[in-house]
């Protein structure tokens, strides 16, 4: 493990996140990744902790990889999903918090549909002055941080496995395609790739691109390495990374698209489109995917463009790094 100060307490964005947090997320990930390869892959290093997953919406691989990245280092885990809850018997959020608090957890893993509710559990856990952790699994339209996180480590392992660094993406071309206006997974990769410096390119229909874009990121939008297109072939031609969005059907108010079949072929990454990217281009989708929406059937299974399955497994790894350091604090 590298020698660390992190100070950072809770989880909730990668707004403000700093090279030093970032490479020392990628290398302690790279260090559980070598212990998750080993027959038995688990550490003591949380043992007696608890990790509640409090997910007031669905999930699949956010949900399930904490769980198996708090096992992997020894937590105990709860699981709580809010329909099967006593939410249904009109509990606020705030209080069902509270009540898993009450039941000793150190750290809780937060999504929900709207944003901003992991920010202000976080508050109120501050606020009565306990230890307790709170890392956002994704809160509305606004960030999933630690899926920004395993996307950096999935395309820097790639790179260099051994000593995976954010500075690995300078200079590199990725595009973000897609619902980028209802997308966290964007926002949060959005911060990660200017860091990095690398040059982003979003590319939407104009009903799918944000127009606040700069306000929203302030002085990183400076950077004269964000730049956005109506159009997916100016962000594609020579890219390194394509970064596919899945189109956030639940986060739509209006009709936003003439038809799935037209958006697939504009936007729909296909092995045709990908003739105008560098010709060892990498695609990656966070999941879940639909398929021949967002990108073709057959290329999304071909593993010689496709890291949607290494970013599945990057996640385990990422997100016992992540759980390591916001809860050996505490030991
Ligand atoms: N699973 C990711 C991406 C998506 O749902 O499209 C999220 O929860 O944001
Ligand atoms: N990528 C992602 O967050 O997937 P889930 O919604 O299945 O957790």
């Amino acid at each position: 493990m590298p020698s660390t100060t992190w100070n950072r307490h809770h989880i909730l964005s990668l707004a403000d996140f700093t090279t030093f947090e970032y490479n020392a997320v990628l290398q302690t990930a790279a260090s559980f990744q070598e212990v998750l390869s080993r027959r038995t892959k688990k550490v003591p290093t949380l043992q007696g902790q608890v990790v509640a997953n409090l997910f007031f919406e669905s999930s699949t691989r956010t949900r399930s990889s904490f769980e198996i990245a708090a096992k992997r280092l020894s937590a105990d885990t709860l699981n709580f999903a809010a329909a099967t809850s006593s939410m249904t018997k009109g509990e606020t959020i705030l209080d069902t918090a509270k009540t898993y608090l009450a039941m000793g957890t150190d750290i809780m893993v937060i999504r929900h549909r709207e944003a901003g509710v992991p920010q202000a559990i976080a508050q109120e856990m501050d606020r009565l002055g306990v230890k307790v952790s709170v890392l956002n699994a994704g809160d509305g339209q606004h960030e999933h941080p630690s899926q920004g996180l395993l996307d950096l480590f999935t395309i820097c392992t790639l790179i260099d496995p051994a000593q995976p660094r954010i500075e690995l993406l300078q200079g590199k071309k990725i595009a973000l395609v897609g619902d980028i206006l209802h997308s966290r997974v964007a926002r949060s990769n959005i911060w990660s790739l200017i860091a990095s410096g690398a040059e982003v390119h979003l590319a939407a229909p104009p009903t799918l691109l944000p127009k606040f874009f700069s306000e929203y990121l302030g002085e990183a939008a400076n950077t004269g390495k964000l730049f956005t297109h109506w159009q997916i072939e100016p962000a594609l031609e020579n890219a390194d990374y394509v970064m596919t969005l899945r189109l956030q059907k639940e986060r739509m108010t209006a009709h936003l698209l003439p038809s799935l079949r037209e958006y697939h072929q504009l936007f729909g990454i296909t092995r045709a489109k990908l003739k105008l990217c560098k010709p060892n281009v990498k695609v990656l989708h966070p999941g879940p995917v639909n398929r021949g929406v967002e990108i073709s059937s057959d290329l999304m299974d071909d593993p010689e463009f496709s890291l949607i399955q290494s970013q599945v497994t990057s996640g385990v790894a990422v997100r016992m790094a992540l759980l390591y350091f916001i809860g050996s604090g505490r030991a």
